[in-house]
């Protein structure tokens, strides 16, 4: 990888040996792999919660940096995610590592909301999860179209938490609520 940045640097027009460039293609080699390995570490603990039983639980201001597929210029994405606690709930610190894991790759928006809703699915072992996302595009606003002030909204609904329009208001009031919270 290195070997290529310093290719793109001489396609840019640069002098790769200049002395402010020397360790630029070792450095951004770096850079990409830490990108692109998140904690492969990162267990997904459960707890046995009984009195936890059919409570909404939302978690949210999951922020994470992500690159966007087409241009591979970043993204910012704020997750939300919700699910149905049935006796089982997941450690709060999780569904930040899962939205990590899910954003350290080229993305679309749409399909990050759809894998984070996928793997605490997984994780809490039921359909009943909610995820919305909002995002920054660079690509939409330090280029191309440049709107500054554009921002993507994405929602994923699955289970209970899509069948029953009363979650679902609950989960969409909370994730605005939880912009207010303590702290
Ligand atoms: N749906 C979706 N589109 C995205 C996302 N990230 C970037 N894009 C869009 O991908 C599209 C790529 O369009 P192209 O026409 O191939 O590329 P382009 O000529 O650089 O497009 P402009 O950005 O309009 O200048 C653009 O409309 C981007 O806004 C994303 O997460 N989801
Ligand atoms: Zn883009």
């Amino acid at each position: 990888m290195a070997g290529l940045v310093r290719e793109l640097l001489i396609a840019l027009g640069e002098d790769p040996l200049r002395e402010g460039l020397l360790d630029t293609p070792a450095r951004v080699a770096a850079w990409w792999r830490d990108f692109l390995s998140p904690d492969p570490s990162a267990t997904l603990t459960c707890f046995t919660e009984t009195r936890a039983s059919d409570q909404l639980v939302v978690v949210g201001g999951l922020s994470v940096w992500s690159l966007c597929e087409h241009h591979m210029l970043p993204m910012k994405l704020e997750g939300h995610v919700g699910y149905l606690a049935d006796g089982r709930v997941l450690g709060l610190s999780k569904f930040g590592r899962i939205a990590q894991h899910c954003a350290r790759r080229l993305q679309m928006q749409e399909r990050f909301t759809c894998q984070l809703a996928e793997a605490v699915a997984t994780a809490i072992r039921s359909q009943d999860v909610a995820v919305l996302v909002r995002g920054v595009h660079l690509c939409m606003s330090m280029r191309g179209v440049r709107m500054e002030t554009a921002r993507t909204s994405t929602v994923q609904l699955g289970g209970r938490l899509k069948t029953d329009p009363v979650l679902a208001q609950q989960f969409l009031t909370l994730t605005t609520a939880g912009q207010r919270g303590p702290g």
